[in-house]
């Protein structure tokens, strides 16, 4: 018999994912069905987005082979049955306060540093880049945890050498591209371009480091569709473009229009569902239907 989510305690509530207190030593890492999309949670779920994001974060695990904060698999006795598929128990771990971001390609708060003093988070980059150029060897390019709510503030590799001393910050800067690096060479072989993501680390009371959070997923990623990509292109969001197009494009809404976004229609909603399940199959060769929980 599983135990009912309300016996955990909630201790953390961010857009689109909870964290639970297990017992002294375990957390409940849950995934949401909510998407946001230009800073807002939408108020239509995907339906299986958690359970897939969750399957995504459990195939890298496995696959990077990388010390991790995991402590029992998807279907573990104490998930409870109403998160099934999109919860994991996790070891509780003293959380490092980086945002440990590795850049392959240049977009994002990356291109707008870049633009503007030729370098990102201080490690300077070839001159004439553009938006979706590639950064060949990919960079470090960390950040300072924001509030909910607010974006991250990139910082140098020396600010965080200042922040958690030079030893752990060269650990984390090295761990991050290596994890990111092998973890885009999977996804790029499968057709996928992970563009860049963003890792959080820990350390067990044993001291070591674990790679913790969630690891490589479309919500920590930007992931693009590798048939499109052109040398400076700007590529549309894999998961999150159809749900973008329409906002922007089909609902009458826009990104100033003082308001939330509508809610989505039923189309949006599956097509968005799909893209979500073929990056899934695509990136890990495993069939979705075979993942836990989902509608009984
Ligand atoms: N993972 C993990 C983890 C862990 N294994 N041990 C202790 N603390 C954390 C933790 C606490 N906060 N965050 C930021 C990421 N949050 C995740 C939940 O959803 C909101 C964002 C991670």
């Amino acid at each position: 018999m599983r135990p009912e989510l309300s016996e955990y305690t909630p201790i953390y509530s961010g857009k689109v994912r909870e964290l639970y207190e297990i017992d002294g030593e375990h957390l409940l890492l849950v995934a949401s069905d909510r998407i946001s999309a230009y800073d807002y949670v939408l108020d239509t779920p995907i339906p299986d987005k958690g359970r897939v994001l969750t399957a995504m974060s459990v195939f890298f695990f496995d696959a990077l082979g990388v010390p991790n904060h995991l402590a029992g698999p998807a279907d573990d006795p104490r998930i409870p049955e109403s998160v099934l598929g999109r919860a994991l128990v996790t070891r509780r771990l003293d959380m490092v306060p980086v945002e440990c971001v590795a850049r392959g390609y240049l977009t994002g708060s990356g291109l707008k540093e870049y633009r503007a003093n030729g370098e990102v988070c201080g490690v300077p980059l070839p001159e004439g880049l553009v938006d979706g150029s590639r950064i060949d060897p990919p960079i470090f390019t960390p950040a300072t945890k924001a509030a909910v709510g607010d974006h991250d503030e990139n910082v140098s590799f020396e600010r965080v050498a200042e922040d958690v001393g030079i030893e752990l910050a060269t650990r984390l800067r090295d761990l991050t591209l290596d994890v990111y690096g092998r973890g885009a060479d999977i996804a790029r072989t499968r057709g996928i371009i992970l563009a860049d993501t963003k890792f959080e680390f820990g350390l067990s009371s044993d001291g070591d480091l674990l790679l913790a959070d969630e690891v490589l997923t479309p919500d920590s990623s930007r992931y693009w569709d590798g048939a499109l990509y052109e040398p400076g292109t700007v590529l549309p969001s894999f998961d999150k473009q159809i749900v973008r197009d329409w906002l922007t494009k089909d609902s009458g809404w826009s990104t100033d229009a003082g308001a939330p976004p509508p809610a989505l229609p039923a189309e949006v909603v599956e097509r968005t569902r799909a893209r979500y399940i073929e990056a899934y199959e695509r990136i890990s060769g495993l069939s979705f239907a075979d993942w836990p929980g989902g509608a009984a």
